[in-house]
């Protein structure tokens, strides 16, 4: 059997997805130990970058050229504004945050930059360049989850307990299950020069990923600030 095109991209992802268990942030998540203002930071950033990573599903559905992707684009659709985005809502509840509220944080420069790049790349390619690029973001996030539940105490009630758990969840697993497949399935046909070019878009937002985690653990926004 031949080697499957996500085996082929762990090889190239593993040591920036390694990075992230070495981060600060990452690690303060796992040991419970993260100071709650870098994590609030992370819950408003992540809600807006969420919404246009949702309108990525939606333009992934919108290309398809069968039934069957425009299916599994609509349940990640689903996936990301449904169970993923209660996460941050219940969270910000605790935090005297209200949904409306995250829902106007403003941009940081990094999620712009994140954000824009992979919408950038989806809307000038066809399905093949939207499933490339929404990869790593469910992926890594379930290897984060899963790396971080077999740490000591990290399933255990603290604060952090509920993020471990969701990243870590049967229907997270399921979420990051059906980007690989798709991405398999997209790549069984492409030449050598195309599988090349969808690795590159996998490895920059893998890195564009270490840099969202930087971005959170500094509370960075834009470099001058008008306020
Ligand atoms: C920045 C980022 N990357 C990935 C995920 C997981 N969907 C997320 N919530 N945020």
């Amino acid at each position: 059997m031949s080697e499957l095109f996500t085996d082929r991209l762990w090889k190239r992802v593993e040591p920036i997805w390694h990075a992230y268990l070495e981060h600060p942030f990452v690690k303060g998540l796992g040991e419970g130990t993260l100071d709650q203002e870098k994590f609030k930071h992370w819950l408003k950033q992540d809600y807006v970058y969420l919404i246009d990573y949702s309108r990525l599903f939606a333009l992934g559905s919108a290309k398809a050229e069968d039934l069957e992707t425009m299916t599994v684009f609509a349940k990640l659709l689903h996936g990301v504004l449904d169970l993923e985005m209660d996460l941050h809502r219940k969270y910000a509840a605790e935090f005297g945050i209200s949904a409306e509220e995250l829902e106007k944080t403003e941009p940081s420069a990094i999620t712009v930059a994140y954000t824009s790049y992979m919408l950038n790349v989806s809307q000038r390619g066809g399905v093949e360049n939207v499933i490339a690029s929404v990869l790593a973001c469910e992926w890594s996030y379930h290897f984060i989850g899963k790396s971080l539940a077999s740490w000591p105490g990290a399933l255990d009630d603290n604060f952090y307990s509920s993020w471990v758990k969701l990243y870590s969840s049967n229907e997270f697993a399921e979420l990051a299950a059906h980007c690989k497949r798709l991405m398999n399935k997209i790549a069984e046909d492409k030449p050598e020069q195309e599988l090349k070019r969808l690795e590159e878009i996998v490895i920059r937002t893998s890195q564009f990923e270490y840099m969202f985690w930087d971005m959170v653990e500094s509370r960075a926004e834009w470099p001058v600030n008008q306020k």
